[in-house]
């Protein structure tokens, strides 16, 4: 190769330098588990929103966290994400990364992607490119806008939109989507990112009655490839698409089973489900 044609392959802007790339650390899931959480504590002036809390997620599972007002779902996942420090306890992705040691971006990074309850997409941009700023790799919004994408990018946004249920939208601004496509978008914009373990809170608020069931879709087509942890309040969503139910209470594990288990559960009849009952 001469020096005109390694300058031009230096510079190529449908490729990242290999050193830039981050480097994700293969997650040791070899026991089945992707998410070991013990004994976490954490505390808000004296108020023990997590006590002692554990609890063990196999890798490609899909589980729901369900729990009153107040029991410490979004808390649990703030640690979970690097977003809360905790008082005490660990948090294990896989055998081998410690969440603790991590910031939130690094534990963003490692494959841990979260969708909050609010989309937010970027509104003034098409869907296609909402999905191209999310791509892993991504140097920030203008290197994604201004570079060529890779064939292998290309596939992979095309496979992501296909997912989302989105693919006659692609040219759609992500403004002018209804509140069920924005909400299926984000979770796009997670894949795109290539995420081992999604956390998803939320995600059929505000939704219509086919845009839930077609959420149920989405989410369960993403276990297996993905483990997800959804926090929903709506138990007839919960109950279509999940197989293990986590119930917390007080910032600890009250039950854990399928639905059925847990809705059978006195403690949990007593203090979550007694109005349902
Ligand atoms: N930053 C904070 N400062 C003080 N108290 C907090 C803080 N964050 C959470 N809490 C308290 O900790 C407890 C657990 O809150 P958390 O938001 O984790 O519950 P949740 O199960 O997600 O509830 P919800 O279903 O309402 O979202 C609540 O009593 C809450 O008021």
């Amino acid at each position: 190769m001469n020096v005109t044609a390694q300058a031009r392959e230096l510079l190529r802007r449908d490729t990242t330098w290999p050193f830039l790339v981050p480097r994700q650390r293969a997650v040791d899931v070899s026991h089945q588990v992707i998410l070991y959480v013990e004994g976490l504590s954490v505390s808000f002036d004296g108020f023990k929103a997590l006590n002692d809390l554990n609890l063990y997620v196999n890798d490609g599972e899909l589980r729901c966290l369900i729990g009153a007002n107040g029991a410490g779902k979004t808390t649990l996942m703030d640690v979970i994400t690097g977003k809360t420090r905790c008082d005490s306890g660990s948090a294990w992705f896989g055998r081998n990364i410690d969440l603790l040691a991590h910031d939130e971006a690094a534990i963003a990074q490692l494959g841990i992607g979260r969708k909050f309850q609010k989309p937010t997409v970027f509104e003034a941009h098409t869907v296609y490119t909402n999905l191209e700023l999310s791509l892993k790799g991504s140097k920030g919004a203008w290197s994604a806008l201004t570079a060529a994408l890779t064939g292998e990018q290309r596939d992979r946004i095309d496979r992501v939109l296909e997912t989302i249920g989105l693919v006659n939208a692609r040219y759609q601004l992500a403004g002018a989507l209804s509140h069920g496509q924005k909400q299926w978008l984000e979770i796009g914009m997670l894949l795109a990112a290539e995420p081992r373990l999604l956390l998803i809170d939320e995600p059929v608020a505000g939704m219509t009655a086919e845009e839930a069931e077609r959420t149920a879709e989405l989410l369960t087509s993403l276990a297996g490839e993905h483990t997800v942890i959804v926090v929903e309040h709506d138990m007839e969503f919960v109950r279509s698409i999940a197989r293990t139910v986590t119930v917390l209470h007080q910032g600890a594990v009250l039950a854990e089973g399928t639905m059925d288990q847990v809705q059978n559960n006195p403690d949990v009849i007593e203090v979550y489900l007694g109005e349902d009952a």
